[in-house]
């Protein structure tokens, strides 16, 4: 499920076009698949109107409604701004639609299935008062309400929006446009679901999807013992912080760490060990690796969780970076603004929209608005891994991969929910053979872990200790989507 941005699909458009398949048969696909989409969501006893703008959005609509008569559906045109120009690719379906002997009103009629082709990926802030008020209108119609590519009145990529068609759900063209993952205007969208439109997809930006975790997630064979995995190193909990630490810890374990060594301090350590008898601890951990010393044998470290910011960081991440081989999680104090130079493994860094805003100079309202790009663009000039949490937690890598995570909810948006996180990433670390496909998994994993809890619970009462607990049954089903992939 690939993500597009609008320049992205106007150059889609473009090439297709120049290599011999124009927009007319583009819409001619989109019409096609929207068909498909929708016929199995109603039924021929439900009318259906489809509101059609004059550019290409509106196109796809009239397309849909040909292929919703011919197949005896009770479908209705509704042109707000009058027909789309005679010689453009929607003009030319319009005439072809009444060549088949059906017709398209400026008159509106109330239908059980509301469908929304008015404004798509063209659409440019701010809205025309003429369009707002037809979005307000149809906002008001007591009816299934269905999108085309994107609700109306939505930025395609900054999710920019005044007056929106608020739909029920959207049918998407050929991949996600960037607005479908940031807030508000993701509740615009409703349910969403991609539809084919006959091209191949070429985007490196895509939804890390459930499936792509079962594919990726290692098996675990029947000869593993507790070296099979490699030790992880977590540099975490302070006095005042030691909660961070076993959040942190009881994520890895849960995850499946063979072995864990926690550096902290004795009064953390102390406060700890009982409930995470599982680890061995290092204590003053954090001061030993900022001297350079580090335990043998390390299949991967994270710091952070629990740490402040202090003169010794600087020198512990130093430690921690020069191990070329050492995959690295840096998480919480750990994050700071500072230049990376490339390095075999790509230091991942966990920041939240307040961190990102810290170390890029940019806005949080700035990076908020375009989190795919924000996040993609640091990864590429710094040479690291972002994980930037959140609402769809964007993962973006130095190669220009960017993974947006489908799973989660608010019940995540809790003191130490970030701690378990990079537990479970330091863990995926240890067990996966490509970074890639830990972090993934671990954004996965840990974004399940709410939309397990909101299953019995509700959002607010879920707490970051309850992340390690709910990780078992989430593996399970991971495990599951695992076995059935194999
Ligand atoms: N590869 C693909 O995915 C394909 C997708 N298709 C569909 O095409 C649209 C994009 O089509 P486009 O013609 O570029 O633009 P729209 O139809 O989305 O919008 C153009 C109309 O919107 C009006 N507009 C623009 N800004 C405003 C505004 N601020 N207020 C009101 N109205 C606005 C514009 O009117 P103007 O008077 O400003 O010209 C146009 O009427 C994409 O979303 C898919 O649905 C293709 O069909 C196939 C390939
Ligand atoms: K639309």
């Amino acid at each position: 499920m690939h993500i597009y941005s609008e320049k992205e699909i106007r150059e889609i458009d473009h090439q297709a076009e120049k290599n011999g398949l124009p927009v007319f048969t583009l819409m001619e696909n989109a019409g096609a698949g929207l068909y498909k989409a929708l016929a199995g969501k109603i039924s021929k006893r439900q009318t259906v109107c489809i509101a059609a703008g004059k550019g290409n959005n509106g196109g796809d609509g009239i397309v849909l409604a040909r292929y919703l008569l011919i197949n005896g559906y009770q479908a209705s045109i509704y042109l707000p701004f009058g027909p789309p120009d005679e010689s453009s690719p929607a003009g030319k379906h319009l005439a072809y639609l009444r060549a088949c002997g059906y017709n398209a009103e400026t008159e509106w009629l109330h239908a059980d299935v509301l469908v929304d082709a008015l404004l798509g990926t063209g659409f440019h802030p701010p809205l025309k008062e003429e369009a707002a008020g037809v979005i307000r209108a149809l906002n008001e119609e007591k009816a299934m309400k269905v999108s085309i590519d994107l609700p109306s009145g939505i930025q395609a990529d900054t999710g920019t929006v005044n007056e929106g068609f608020e739909a029920d759900f959207t049918l998407c063209l050929h991949g996600f446009k960037p607005s479908a993952f940031l807030m508000p205007s993701e509740r615009y969208y409703g349910e969403t679901e991609v539809v084919d439109i006959g091209l191949p997809q070429t985007g490196n930006k895509r939804v890390w999807s459930g499936e792509d975790a079962g594919m990726t997630l290692p098996a675990i064979h029947s000869t593993a013992h507790k070296g099979t995995f490699g030790t992880g190193y977590l540099l975490a909990g302070s006095d005042t912080m030691p909660g961070s630490a076993l959040l942190a810890a009881k994520g890895a374990i849960r995850s499946g760490a063979g072995k864990l060594i926690i550096g902290t301090s004795r009064f953390a350590a102390g406060a700890i060990a009982g409930a995470v008898p599982e680890a061995t601890y290092e204590i003053d951990g954090f001061y030993k690796t900022a001297k350079g010393k580090l335990p043998d044998k390390i299949k991967a470290a994270a710091i952070g969780p629990g740490l402040e910011e202090e003169d010794a960081m600087e020198r512990c991440v130093k430690t921690l970076l020069a191990e070329e081989d050492l995959p690295v999680v840096l998480d919480a104090g750990a994050i700071q603004k500072r230049k990376y130079s490339k390095r075999k493994i790509p230091p991942i860094l966990t920041p939240h929209p307040g961190e990102m805003s810290r170390i890029t100079g940019l806005s949080i309202e700035d990076i908020q608005s375009r989190r795919i790009e924000a996040a993609g663009q640091y990864a590429k000039e710094q040479h690291v891994i972002v994980v930037l949490k959140g609402r769809h937690t964007v993962m973006a890598f130095p190669d220009g991969d960017v993974y947006v995570n489908p799973t989660g909810n608010a019940a995540l948006a809790k003191g130490g929910s970030g701690d378990s996180l990079t537990g479970i990433i330091l863990a995926f670390l240890c067990t996966h053979s490509s970074i890639k496909e830990a972090v993934a998994n671990a954004v996965y994993l840990h974004g399940s872990t709410a939309d397990l809890w909101v299953e019995s619970g509700g959002e607010r009462s879920m707490a970051a200790s309850d992340i390690p607990e709910l990780i078992p049954a989430v593996m399970k089903k991971l495990e599951e989507k695992r076995r059935r992939a194999e």
